[in-house]
C-alpha cells in the first residue's frame, strides 16, 4: 500500500502535541485539565491519530492500483491545509514555546538527552514491530504482498489487516511528531506536507520495502546525504533549491533498476538469515484436528452453475458432487472454463446463477476467507507465495485460523506457545509432502514443481474437509508426481474430499475416483476415469489426445 500521506500523521502527532500542552483556542474546554503534560499528551495524540486513520483507512483502503496512492495525497495535502490555516493552530507560522521534556526528575535539556529518548523510542518500536512481523499477524500483514486473493483463500480477514497495517504506521507516525514537536519546541506546517511524504517514501524505497532494518538504512542514508547534498549542491551548480530532490528521484530510478528491494533487501539477499532452530516447536502440543465428515457423505455441490462474462458463457448449467473421502477431477481442453467453476467454487467469483453448497449449507456469496474457516482449502494455478519469506513461514500462513493471537500479543511475544504449534504443524505439513529439509530456505529459490508442493502444504496446514488444487502436477517431474500421487491417495484414506483441474491425463486416470470433463463451458461427461477414456464425446473434445 503506497502512502504519501504519512507525514501527515506525524503532523497530527506534534500538532496534538502542541495544542494539548500549549492549551490556547484550538484546545476544546472539555480538555483543558490536560494542558501543561507532554505526558498526557501522548495518548491523546495516538487516540485522535488512529482514529483519524481509521477514517481515513476506511475512505481510501477500498481503492486499489493508482487511487489508492492518489487518495492518500488528497488527505495528506488536506490535513496540511488544515494545519497552515487554522487560525487556533498558529497559521503558517505554526505554535511556539513548547516545554521541556522531562522523565521524572530527568530534564531533557541539552540536545543529547533528547536523542537518547528518541534512540530509546526508536530502539522500542523496533523491537515491537520485529516480533510482531514475527508472528501470525506479522504473517498475515506480509501475506497482502502475496497476492492478496491467496491471504483471503487462507483466511486472512485482508481488509481488516489493511486497515491494522494503515494505522500501525500512522500511530508510529504519530509517536514520531510527538516527539519532533518536543525536541524542536514549536510546530509549524511545513514538515508535514505531500513533500515531506514524499522523503518517507523515498526512505522506504532507497532502504527496502518490507525489511524492517530497511526502513532504518533508509532513513539514515535519506538523512544524511540530504545533509551533504545541501552543502554541496548549491556551491557546485552555483545556486541555491531543492536539488537534492532531483537526486533522489535518479537514485531510486537506478534503485529500481538493480536493486528493487532496496539496499536492505540486497544486502540481505547476499546475507542468509540462519536457520531458526526447531527446539521450541519439538515440545508444542499438536494443534486440535477437524473431525472429517463421513467417507462418501457429500461435501462440495455445485448445481446449476452457470456463469457469464459479458455474452460468453464460461460455465454453462454445471451440476456435480464431491464426496468425502474420492478424488475428483476435472478436466477440459484449454479455455473450457476449468478455472472459472475453481473460482466459483472457492468464492473468488460469483456465479450468474446456480447454487454451490459445502458441507451442507449455501456457501455461493461468502467471501473466501468464510468458505477458508468453515473448512476449503485450494492451491493457485500460477502459484502464489512469498519468494523472500522462508518455505516454514510461507506454510504457516495457511494455519492462520487455526490460531488467534493479535497484534499486541504478538508484539508483546506473549504468543509464543500458540506460534510454536502453528509452526510445529507447518513442519509436519513440510515433512508431509517431502519439503522438510527446504524449511529455512527462501521460497522464492525452491523449483517450480517444489512450489507447487509448498502451496499443498500451506493448504493442509489449515486442516480443510475439502482440498480444491489447481494443476497440481504442472512443473512437477515424474518421480514429484508420483509421490504426490501417494500423498493424495494417503489424503483421501484419511476422509479429505479432493477435487483436482489438471492437464496431465496419465496423473489424472491413474489417481481419480471420479472425473468430470467440461467442454466449452458444459459438462460433457462424468463418470469413471475407464468410461471417460472411453466417452465418445470426451475422444472428440479432445480429439485424437491419448486419454
Ligand atoms: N474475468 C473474465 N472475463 C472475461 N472472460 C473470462 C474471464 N475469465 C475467463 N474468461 C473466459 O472464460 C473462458 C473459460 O476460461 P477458463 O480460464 O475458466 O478456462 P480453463 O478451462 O481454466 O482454461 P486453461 O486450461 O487454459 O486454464 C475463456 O474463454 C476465458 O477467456
Amino acid at each position: 500500500m503506497t502512502s504519501f500521506g504519512q507525514a501527515a500523521f506525524v503532523g497530527l502527532g506534534a500538532y496534538t502535541a502542541a495544542v494539548l500542552t500549549l492549551g490556547g483556542p484550538a484546545l476544546p474546554e472539555g480538555l483543558a485539565w490536560l494542558t501543561g503534560s507532554p505526558w498526557l499528551a501522548l495518548p491523546v495524540a495516538l487516540a485522535l491519530t488512529l482514529a483519524v486513520a481509521l477514517v481515513l483507512g476506511a475512505l481510501t483502503l477500498r481503492l486499489s492500483g493508482h487511487y489508492l496512492p492518489l487518495g492518500t495525497i488528497c488527505w495528506g495535502l488536506a490535513l496540511y491545509y488544515v494545519f497552515g490555516n487554522s487560525e487556533a493552530l498558529g497559521s503558517h507560522t505554526g505554535l511556539t514555546g513548547l516545554p521541556m521534556l522531562t522523565l521524572g526528575p530527568w530534564r531533557l535539556e541539552a540536545p543529547a538527552d533528547m536523542a537518547r529518548l528518541i534512540w530509546a523510542v526508536l530502539g522500542l518500536a523496533m523491537v515491537l514491530a520485529h516480533q510482531l512481523l514475527d508472528s501470525r499477524s506479522g504473517r498475515a500483514m506480509r501475506a497482502l504482498d502475496g497476492g492478496q486473493a491467496m491471504a483471503a483463500s487462507m483466511g486472512v480477514p485482508v481488509l481488516r489487516m489493511k486497515m491494522a497495517v494503515f494505522a500501525l504506521s500512522a500511530l508510529l507516525g504519530c509517536l514520531s511528531g510527538w516527539l519532533y514537536a518536543f525536541e524542536q519546541r514549536f510546530v509549524s506546517p511545513a514538515p508535514f506536507g505531500v513533500g515531506a511524504g514524499i522523503d518517507v517514501m523515498f526512505m522506504a524505497l532507497i532502504g527496502g520495502v518490507g525489511h524492517l532494518w530497511g526502513a532504518l538504512a533508509g532513513a539514515a542514508v535519506v538523512t544524511l546525504v540530504r545533509d551533504l547534498l545541501q552543502d554541496w549542491l548549491p556551491g557546485l551548480l552555483g545556486q541555491g533549491g531543492n536539488y537534492e530532490a532531483i537526486v533522489f528521484g535518479l537514485l531510486v530510478i537506478v534503485l529500481m533498476h538493480r536493486a528493487p528491494q532496496g539496499l536492505w533487501g540486497f544486502v540481505a539477499a547476499r546475507w542468509p538469515k540462519p536457520a531458526r532452530p526447531a527446539t521450541a516447536e519439538a515440545g508444542a502440543t499438536p494443534l486440535p484436528r477437524r473431525t472429517l465428515p463421513a467417507r462418501g457423505e457429500v461435501v462440495l455441490s455445485a448445481r446449476g452453475l452457470t456463469r457469464r462474462f459479458g455474452g460468453l458463457v464460461a460455465n454453462r448449467d454445471l451440476s456435480f458432487d464431491l464426496k468425502a473421502g474420492e478424488v475428483l477431477a476435472v478436466i477440459g481442453p484449454n479455455g473450457a472454463g476449468k478455472s472459472t467453476l475453481f473460482n466459483l467454487l472457492s468464492c473468488v467469483d460469483r456465479p450468474t446463477s446456480g447454487e454451490v453448497s459445502f458441507l451442507g449449507r449455501p456457501s455461493t456469496g461468502l467471501t473466501p476467507a468464510r468458505i477458508a474457516a468453515r473448512g476449503l482449502s485450494r492451491t493457485f494455478q500460477h502459484v502464489k507465495l512469498l519468494p523472500t519469506m522462508s518455505v516454514l513461514d510461507n506454510v504457516a500462513i495457511g494455519a492462520h485460523l487455526r490460531g488467534s493471537a493479535g497484534l499486541l500479543r504478538s508484539a508483546l511475544r506473549l504468543d509464543r506457545a500458540e506460534e510454536a504449534r502453528l509452526r510445529a504443524e507447518a513442519r509436519r505439513q513440510l515433512d508431509r509432502v517431502g519439503l522438510g529439509a527446504w524449511a529455512d530456505r527462501p521460497a522464492g529459490s525452491l523449483a517450480l514443481g517444489q512450489q507447487r508442493l509448498l502451496e499443498i502444504a500451506r493448504a493442509l496446514c489449515a486442516d480443510p474437509a475439502v482440498l480444491l488444487l489447481d494443476e497440481p502436477a504442472a512443473g512437477l517431474r515424474l518421480q514429484e508426481k508420483q509421490a504426490l500421487a501417494a500423498l493424495l491417495g494417503r489424503l483421501r484414506e484419511e476422509g479429505l474430499a479432493v477435487l483436482l483441474v489438471e492437464h496431465d491425463m496419465d496423473f489424472v486416470m491413474s489417481l481419480s475416483d471420479r472425473i468430470v470433463v467440461v467442454v466449452f463451458g458444459e459438462k460433457a461427461a462424468e463418470g469413471l476415469p475407464d468410461e471417460i477414456r472411453q466417452h465418445p464425446k470426451v475422444l472428440e473434445a479432445y480429439l485424437g489426445a491419448d486419454l
